[in-house]
């Protein structure tokens, strides 16, 4: 079902919902994108590596090159987003991201929110605006002046290049410092000295995580900017939540247009973890069962 309006046109409040049947991401893509100048990606046989630095120690030499194979495909694919992320109108992607970010700040699953993970949105990346979203989770006082209780929100800090990134809690934007990538984010302690909540040694989960990324298809496949942060730290939360007997958070990536490819383009490892839903400008596309339960 798809509900097809200009993007000249205000954001409807009736949100539309794609409903899409959730399909397991394949281990491989074996079709030729119309788009994009790829050749097939072949059929990728390997295990996930324990780490990518021990990638190469651990894997056979056939699985190494496999995944090798895999990295570039996905670098092409990088390369190929990044300029027609650059091409993009500068009109029509601040109207995308006005649309996107009503979309969710007007969605159900969004306001009964009590904890979530967002990224800080870097306009130099060209990554979908979350800055109305961060504002909306840290006001703690309502239009009429009444205090909301205050939901958590946990914002990226990158720890080291071996995919290591945490998930600290912030009360404020004044919390945040640029990095050397020119990427908001927390010092590890705050204004009085005191160590910030890390999301993984919480008390309380989060119900979702707002997902940044450069690719995204419909049935759940993200390309992400190849650090290896987000699949690694999903991974881990995604373990904590079992452990704990916690419901696993809502996995949802905002996406301007021009970022969702057909499906069977974006390549995928077995350790890339699938997104449950995806918020573009014409609205949400629902994928996995959690979200179709969850969303509506
Ligand atoms: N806003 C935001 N914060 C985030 C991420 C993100 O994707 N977006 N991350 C998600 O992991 C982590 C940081 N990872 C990053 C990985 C690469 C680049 C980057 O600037 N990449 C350049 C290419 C650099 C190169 O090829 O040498 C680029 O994408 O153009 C930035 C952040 C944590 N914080
Ligand atoms: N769970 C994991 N276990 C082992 N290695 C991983 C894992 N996730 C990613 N990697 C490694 O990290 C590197 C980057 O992976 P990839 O290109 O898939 O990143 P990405 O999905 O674009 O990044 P992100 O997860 O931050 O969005 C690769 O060398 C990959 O093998």
């Amino acid at each position: 079902m798809t509900h097809p309006r200009t993007l000249a046109s205000p954001p409807p409040t009736t949100l539309p919902i794609h409903i899409l049947n959730y399909k397991t991401p394949h281990l491989h893509s074996s079709t030729l994108s119309p788009h994009l100048n790829l050749r097939p990606p072949p059929r990728l046989t390997y295990a996930p590596p324990p780490s990518s630095s021990a990638a190469s120690k651990t894997m056979s030499t056939e699985a190494a090159l496999d995944h090798d194979t895999l990295l570039k495909q996905k670098r092409i694919l990088r390369t190929k987003v990044k300029s027609d992320l650059k091409s993009m109108d500068p009109a029509q992607r601040a109207q995308e991201d006005i649309a996107i970010q009503k979309i969710v700040l007007e969605a159900p699953w969004y306001k009964s929110c009590k904890g979530l993970c967002a990224y800080i949105s870097c306009s130099s990346l060209r990554e979908v605006d979350t800055s109305n979203l961060l504002s909306d989770v840290l006001q703690t006082t309502n239009q009429d002046g009444h205090s909301l209780m205050g939901r958590k929100l946990y914002v990226p800090r990158v720890e080291d290049k071996n995919r290591h990134m945490r998930m600290l809690k912030i009360s404020s934007v004044d919390d945040l410092i640029a990095n050397s990538m020119n990427i908001l984010e927390p010092n590890p302690v705050d204004a009085d000295g005191n160590e910030r909540e890390d999301v993984m040694l919480a008390n309380d989960p989060v119900d979702m995580f707002i997902l940044p990324g450069l690719a995204f298809d419909k049935s759940g496949r993200r390309l992400g900017r190849g650090g290896g942060y987000y699949d690694t730290l999903l991974m881990n939360y995604q373990n904590l939540a079992k452990e704990r007997g916690w419901k696993q958070p809502l996995l949802i990536a905002l996406s301007y247009s021009v970022q969702i490819l057909d499906e069977n383009v974006i390549p995928v490892a077995p350790y890339d973890i699938p997104i449950d839903a995806l918020v573009s400008p014409s609205g949400l596309i629902l994928i996995r069962q959690t979200a179709f339960e969850r969303c509506q």
